[in-house]
């Protein structure tokens, strides 16, 4: 994985008509992590998705390195596929089909490896979109409620898998409104007015 890197320099963030935020600056280096945080429609998602170049900034500028993996409320995994099949199309396409046995034991996955997809439970989905991204080899994570319908053995595998991102030199940046257990996370606050 080449070094991840996530620079915000003074951007801001317009939607359906409404400034959500401004001037936003940060930066992000090899082995940091970021936890955004604010009430529901204050913009967190809007950040994770111009963050990963899916929504132009309205002002500012956004630099990144070592390849993105956003993963949101969407599983996007073929439901009529065995999970492991369904993981293996993205792993192969990430380059990362070596990494999918290990992503998927990382997420405690393995014995659900011939269950099609359309089965998984909500939490065995997530597991399932964090396995995605763990295969991935990218080296920004952007995670949006990466612990919504995650059990205990779920969130203690979740808080792994980040802190060995890290470790490896990974980015991590994460919007919850449950604590994730991140060690020494930069807080990315988004409130205020507007709303
Ligand atoms: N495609 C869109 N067009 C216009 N407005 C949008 C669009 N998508 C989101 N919004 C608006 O942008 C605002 C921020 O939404 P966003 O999903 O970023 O919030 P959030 O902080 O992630 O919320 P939550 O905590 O509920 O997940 C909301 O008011 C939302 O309605």
């Amino acid at each position: 994985m080449s070094a991840a890197r996530l620079v915000f320099s003074g951007v801001a963030c317009a939607r359906g008509g409404r400034m959500l935020f401004a001037d936003m600056d940060f930066v992000l280096e090899a082995g940091a992590a970021a936890v955004l945080s604010g009430p529901n429609g204050i913009g967190k998602s809007s950040l994770l998705r111009l963050a990963a170049g899916l929504l132009a900034p309205t002002a500012g500028q956004i630099a990144r390195a070592g390849g993105i993996a956003l993963a949101d409320e969407a599983i996007a995994l073929d439901a009529r596929l065995p999970l492991a099949a369904a993981l293996g199309f993205w792993a192969r396409l990430d380059g990362g089909g070596a990494r999918l046995a290990a992503a998927m034991d990382a997420l405690g996955l393995t014995a659900l490896a011939p269950v099609p997809v359309r089965m998984l439970s909500t939490g065995q989905r997530k597991r399932a979109t964090l396995a995605r991204v763990v295969a991935s080899g990218a080296g920004l994570w952007l995670l949006d409620e990466p612990a919504n319908g995650l059990d205990g053995d779920g969130l203690v595998r979740l808080e792994r898998i980040i802190a060995d991102h890290r470790a490896a030199g990974g980015v991590v940046v994460a919007a919850s409104h449950q604590a994730l257990g991140i060690t020494d996370p930069q807080a990315i606050i988004l409130g205020g007015a507007g709303r």
